[in-house]
Order: C-alpha cells, then structure tokens, then sequence
C-alpha cells in the first residue's frame, strides 16, 4: 500500500489527500513540520509527500516551493486543487457573555488566534473585524494551532482549521468558512521517487513544471525563452520567477505549460530553450485533477 507523507491529522492537508484518493487503499504518514513530509520521502519512510504549493488568495507558498527546488529532487506526479475553507475553532462557553447582555458568543474578548500563516492570511480582515484584541500567533500547520488551543483551556484562544480538525480534538466551531474571498483554493502536489499510476478521479490536464534559469542579463532573454512555447501553440498556465540564493538578483523562472513531456513539442521547445544557453530543470510531468471534476 502506497505510504503517503503529509501534515498532521484535521491539516487542510490531510481533508485534501483523502477527498483526492477517495476509497482508494493509502497508508497516511502525518509529521508535524513540512520539512519532515518532505524528508521522508527523501529517505525512503514514505513513498509520496502531500505539497500546499500554491494558494488562490496567498498566491505560492513560497518555503514549500523553494524546498521542492533546492532542498530535493524528487519529482513531481500529480497535482489537484482542494478548498481551503476555514473555520473558528475553540471553546464557546468561553466567549459567552453573560445572561443580562444577551448570552451571545463575543469574539472581542479573544486573547490570541492562532493558525498556519497561509491561513491567517487567508482570513485577516475577518480576525481584524471580529477578533480586534487577539494577538496573531502562527502555529506549524493548521492542526496543530487546534490542538495548541486544546490543551489550553480558560485562556481564551482560538485556532483557524478544519472542521475534521475540530471534530478530532472535539473542540466547537465557532463560525464556519471564515476566508475573506469565497472560492480560496490550494493547489496540493504529490511528490515521490516512483511513477503513479491513474487514479480513478477524473483527469482535468496535463502538466509539465519546469526550472529555467537565464544564462545572463541581456536584452529580451525572456522574451525568446517565452516564444519557445507560444510559436509551437504550447499553453502556460503559471509563470513566477524565485531568487536563486546565489547572487542578490538573480533568479530563476518557474513555469506549468499545458502539456506532456511525452510529446514531440515540448522537448523540442526545451531543446530550443537550452540552446539559448538557459539551464532547464524538469520538475515533474504530471496529470492535474481538479476538484471540480472530482467533487
Ligand atoms: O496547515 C494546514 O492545514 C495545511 O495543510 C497547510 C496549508 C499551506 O501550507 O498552505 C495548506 C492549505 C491551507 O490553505 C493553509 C495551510
């Protein structure tokens, strides 16, 4: 059975790997840091490593993706997109006011909110609004800002997580779906050494990621890089240049072009491509399922 590493029990996650694989037969591996997911499929622990690498209102999450290039080399085998929807964990009877005031929930009086960055950010206007007095903390993964507000009663804290979340560490929902824009989806990856075979889910594209790195500063560079793809009617569907980390500006680009790499057009554009003297990096080809078509 395949052994899949990914973020604690009740993380988006673990919601989004298991509404991907369905009752497909998987073995969850959950670790508390995403170095660890990513680790234990370098070493062997796991077979496949669950990625958050891109969000609809954060944009890339930017320490997985610059794991996945610098850190590893294990390539990419398929990617799906799952909402990321939010949700007010904690302990009601703790915000009650008090009988004569109305008996109602009363979110000024707390103290700290405490989730993933990616999270918070997906739902800072919300905290600002309703929650004015609650110091921000960030907690490792969603999951775990939950279960550090369950073992703290009476302080007055909540968490920002999942309804499984909630429900494993029997903790109160105090207001669902809580994102300041609707539709806030996460593209997840799934990263692993050995090739994947079909889910039963429907397949919405396919996908080649690549690295380009330009050989130097000059004039229109990316320019003849990017009409590699567009005379041979390639489709990009991401583009987003990340610093190398070797030399202050230098940066490289990456880019999701609509396609197999199992086709005669993409290896000649890179070819193409190479010849311009750039650096290319396949980071995976894959096939993309989307949740709507999943759902
Ligand atoms: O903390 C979690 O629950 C995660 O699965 C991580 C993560 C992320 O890293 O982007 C995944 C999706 C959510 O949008 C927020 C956090």
């Amino acid at each position: 059975m395949k052994r899949i590493a990914c973020l604690p029990e009740g993380s988006v996650s673990h919601e989004a790997v298991l509404h991907l694989f369905g009752d497909e037969p998987i073995t969850l591996v959950h670790y508390k840091q995403i170095a660890d997911v990513f680790l234990s499929t370098v070493n062997g622990t796991t077979d496949y490593s669950v990625i958050p690498i891109e969000n609809t209102i954060e944009g890339s999450v930017s320490l997985h993706m610059d794991w996945l290039v610098h850190e590893i080399d294990i390539p990419m085998r398929l990617e799906w997109v799952y909402p990321s929807l939010q949700n007010l964990i904690g302990r009601q009877d703790e915000f009650m006011s008090s009988f004569e005031s109305g008996g109602k929930v009363d979110l000024t009086q707390v103290t700290k909110v405490i989730s993933h960055p990616v999270a918070m950010a997906q739902c800072l206007q919300f905290i600002r609004s309703h929650m004015p007095n609650a110091e921000l903390e960030n907690a490792s993964s969603t999951a775990e800002a939950i279960e550090i507000v369950k073992k703290n009663p009476n302080q007055r804290w909540l968490a920002i997580g999942t309804l499984l979340g909630a429900k494993k560490h029997e903790l109160d929902v105090l207001a669902k779906y809580i994102t300041d824009h609707d539709n806030n989806f996460t593209r997840f990856i799934l990263i692993g050494p050995t090739a994947l075979e079909q889910l039963k889910a429907p397949v919405s594209e396919e996908k080649t990621s690549v690295l380009i790195t330009l050989p130097s500063d000059f004039p229109g560079a990316l320019h003849q890089v990017l009409s590699a793809f567009s005379w041979r009617k390639l489709n990009l569907s991401r583009i987003e240049s990340r610093p190398t980390k070797k030399k202050l500006g230098s940066y490289y680009f990456y880019i999701d072009v609509l396609h197999s790499l199992d086709s005669v057009l993409l290896p000649s554009a890179i070819e193409e491509i190479e010849a311009l003297g750039c650096q290319v990096r396949i980071l995976g080809s894959y096939l993309s399922y989307n949740y709507e078509v999943l759902s």
